[in-house]
């Protein structure tokens, strides 16, 4: 799958280029959607590229061991009763899905909770559930301050997982991946992967997650510091840090990312936790990022330097740090309507439009 990751096509992206300026609209006028569309393009290899409809959101869900430090006041428990909820349609993600016309898929690569999935004694486990994909690789991770957080295999299953419901998606119809994130205590394992993959300082990369005081982010800062100081994550071994300080669905996300890039189908990236995630695909596949689009900036610090770090401009800045995919979801409208002009917009001359 890695080695089938290509660059972007620049003859289509010619195309592309020179298509926009025989549309009716100045020049550049279109900010950001025109290399946005010029991008995608070059990433179906045709121009125009297709429209990125229906789009198909992701949300991994998982459990932290590092939970254990205290470095966020919610309870484990809510990542499972969160699956419930999106399980049930009632969680934010369902309402703006629908609002873009987006399906949502709930991945369990790491719940604590069984979620109902272990059969009981002598019972073969129901796995259709609908929307559900039962996919645990391990209950939870390990406490990254006192050991590793996942084997290297665990790593590889989440990856491998993770590139599986891309594959499942794409052929399933969707012409869009959105990635969604579930896991209590999870912008930790976030900070200290884009601390390992940029070399920023934990303080610079660590934010206050669901919302937390000024102790409780005095003693995340520490963790992360401790936890990168214990493990001194070679970022050139991708798996290595993923294993070190990573988690379930961050994984898993990577992997998301690397099977929509080998597809060729844009993979729109919601927080802090899939830029987090996007570092690591970035890492094993350079060119993976040619597919990634970035749909809004999270108020975690991290996700700015991540962004910076893959060269993305986020395509919305509402202030929002819920995860799930949200924001990432209300910016399926924007690729879309990047590339319709491409499909609609009249040239000059069809129009009968003087140029300048
Ligand atoms: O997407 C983001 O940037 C984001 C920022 C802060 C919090 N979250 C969500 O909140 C949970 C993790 O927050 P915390 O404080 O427990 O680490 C997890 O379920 C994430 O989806 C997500
Ligand atoms: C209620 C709740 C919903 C969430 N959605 C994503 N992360 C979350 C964290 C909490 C605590």
């Amino acid at each position: 799958m890695i080695d089938g990751i290509s660059p972007l096509d620049e003859s289509a992206m010619a195309a592309a280029r020179a298509l926009h300026a025989r549309l009716t609209k100045p020049a550049g006028s279109l900010g950001a959607l025109e290399e946005l569309s010029v991008r995608l393009a070059g990433l179906a290899g045709e121009c125009p590229p297709p429209l990125p409809e229906p789009a198909a959101v992701a949300v991994f869900a998982g459990d932290h061991g590092v939970h254990a430090q205290g470095v966020t006041p919610w309870p484990q428990e809510v990542t499972g009763q969160m699956v419930a909820n999106f399980l049930a349609g009632g969680a934010v993600v369902n309402a703006f899905a629908r609002q873009v016309g987006a399906s949502v898929t709930v991945v369990d690569v790491g719940v604590l909770d069984d979620l109902g999935w272990a059969p009981a004694p002598g019972a073969v486990a129901d796995r259709s559930r609908p929307g559900l994909v039962a996919a645990k690789v391990r209950a939870g991770t390990r406490d990254m301050t006192t050991q590793p957080a996942l084997t290297r295999e665990e790593v590889s299953a989440a990856l491998e997982a993770g590139a599986r419901v891309a594959f499942t998606l794409v052929d399933q119809g969707a012409r869009a991946l959105v990635t969604g994130d579930m896991g209590i205590a999870n912008t930790t394992p976030a900070a200290a992967l884009i601390a390992a993959f940029t070399g920023s300082d934990a303080e610079a990369v660590t934010g206050r997650g669901t919302g937390i005081d000024d102790d409780r982010y005095t003693r995340k800062v520490a963790v992360v510091r401790a936890a990168l100081a214990t493990h001194r994550p070679d970022p050139a071994d991708p798996l290595g840090v993923l294993a070190a300080v990573g988690g379930l669905e961050h994984a898993a996300i990577a992997g998301f990312i690397l099977g929509g890039a080998s597809r060729r189908v844009p993979v729109i990236l919601d927080g802090v936790i899939a830029v987090s995630a996007a570092l690591a695909a970035a890492a094993l596949a350079p060119d993976a990022v040619g597919a990634m689009v970035a749909g809004h900036r999270s108020a975690e610090p991290g996700a700015s330097v991540a962004l910076a770090h893959l060269g993305l401009e986020p395509l919305i800045d509402l202030g929002m740090r819920l995860g799930e995919g949200t924001g990432a979801v209300l910016s399926v409208p924007i690729v879309a309507s990047a590339v319709r002009v491409l499909y609609e917009v009249a040239t000059f001359d069809s129009a009968g439009v003087s140029e300048k």
